[in-house]
């Protein structure tokens, strides 16, 4: 775990869930609690919501053990007690679910969508957190009675030591419009979000951005570090410029969370790092210690979600009959990387 992130540990303790917020009645679980889902269910729980987490073992017994505390590059603090954290092991809490926010790997999406579809009821609503284009989708064809949206997440969250919980960098939540009432509740829980009729889009844009995560794997460096060198940069910038010539084939146009469009990227990422750093000072804002998820994928000797963000380029690109020469080198660069740090853990 990577426990070097800087942010002074003033603890400001929340009080109980029911002092804070009163839940709107709905029970939510949190299916798969890591980093992404112990940030939102956490802020949850901190807004009164009922709020279950179905986890594994060794995430719920450091969570009992310490609590949680939630800390932003930006300066959030908030803890909340292990008592206050309602933590399960058991697929069963799934059946009093009236909302299911799926937070697992994609690789694990699958899997999950079958244990969920063994215990849902009538009404549930599910929620895809998730990197890649095809969550929602897979998890809609496992639940086809139910509704099931995608949330786009912008910025990173790594676990730390003792129950630690760091967002690194910025951007606000968007999710699908279906689910504007779910929207509130998470505003109300002091997270930003926005909805949007465009989900597929604001999806292709993430995914864009996160063709840089096996680039900062391979660097072993801070992201900021890795994009304020232009060679890290080119390789990201190849990988998008590709990408976007298969999504115009597609007729897609991603949306990126940046004042610019998508298609300046690849041309704003090859500048002279002097003017990058003038150019894309505010997207350089964030903890000088943040890493992608892919970095600490590979540091803890876990598998990588490559074949769900460089991966869907290439089987795009195929079924289009192209090819997306950048994207294959990475994932080979990923595979060879992978199979290293698994040998070494
Ligand atoms: N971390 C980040 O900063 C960001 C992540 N995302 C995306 O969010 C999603 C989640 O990522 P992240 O939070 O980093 O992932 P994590 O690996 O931190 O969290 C997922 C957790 O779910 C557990 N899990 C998997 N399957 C089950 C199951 N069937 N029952 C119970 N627990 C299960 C995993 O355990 P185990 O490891 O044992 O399988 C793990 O503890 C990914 O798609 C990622 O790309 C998006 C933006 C930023
Ligand atoms: C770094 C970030 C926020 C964007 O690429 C991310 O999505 C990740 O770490 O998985």
């Amino acid at each position: 775990m990577n426990n070097n992130m800087t942010t002074e540990r003033i603890k400001t303790e929340r009080p109980s869930s029911s002092a804070v917020t009163k839940s709107d009645g709905q029970h939510w679980v949190i299916a798969g609690a890591g980093a992404i889902g112990i940030w939102i269910g956490a802020h949850l729980v901190a807004g009164g919501q009922k709020v279950t987490f179905l986890a594994r073992p060794k995430v719920i017994s450091n969570i009992q053990q310490h609590g949680v505390l939630l800390t932003s590059w930006a300066g959030e603090e908030t803890q909340l007690s292990a008592l206050q954290m309602q933590m399960t092991e058991d697929e069963s809490c799934l059946a009093d679910a009236d909302v299911i926010v799926v937070a697992v790997k994609s690789k694990d999406t699958f899997a999950m969508a079958e244990q969920i579809s063994r215990h849902i009821k009538p009404h549930a609503r599910v929620i895809s957190a998730q990197n890649g284009i095809n969550n929602a989708s897979a998890l809609s064809n496992i639940l086809p009675d139910h509704p099931v949206a995608s949330m786009m997440v912008p910025y990173n969250v790594l676990p730390m030591d003792a129950g630690r919980y760091h967002c690194g960098t910025q951007g606000h939540l968007v999710i699908d419009r279906i689910f504007t009432d779910l929207a509130k509740v998470i505003r109300s829980s002091g997270l930003e979000i926005q909805t949007a009729d465009d989900m597929h889009e604001i999806l292709w844009g993430k995914l864009l951005l996160n063709l840089n995560n096996p680039l900062n794997a391979l660097s072993g460096v801070p992201l900021v570090e890795e994009l304020s060198d232009k060679r890290w940069r080119k390789q990201l910038a190849d990988c998008i410029d590709e990408t976007l010539t298969i999504l115009d084939e597609l007729g897609i146009q991603p949306k990126v969370q940046a004042p610019i469009p998508a298609s300046w990227l690849p041309a704003i990422l090859k500048l002279p790092t002097f003017i990058f750093k003038r150019v894309a000072k505010k997207m350089l804002q964030m903890d000088p210690l943040a890493r992608s998820s892919m970095q600490e994928d590979i540091m803890l000797g876990r598998p990588t979600e490559i074949d769900y963000i460089n991966g869907e380029v290439v089987r795009y690109a195929r079924s289009l009959g192209m090819n997306a020469p950048f994207n294959e080198m990475v994932i080979s660069q990923i595979k060879r990387l992978e199979q290293t740090a698994q040998s070494a853990c």
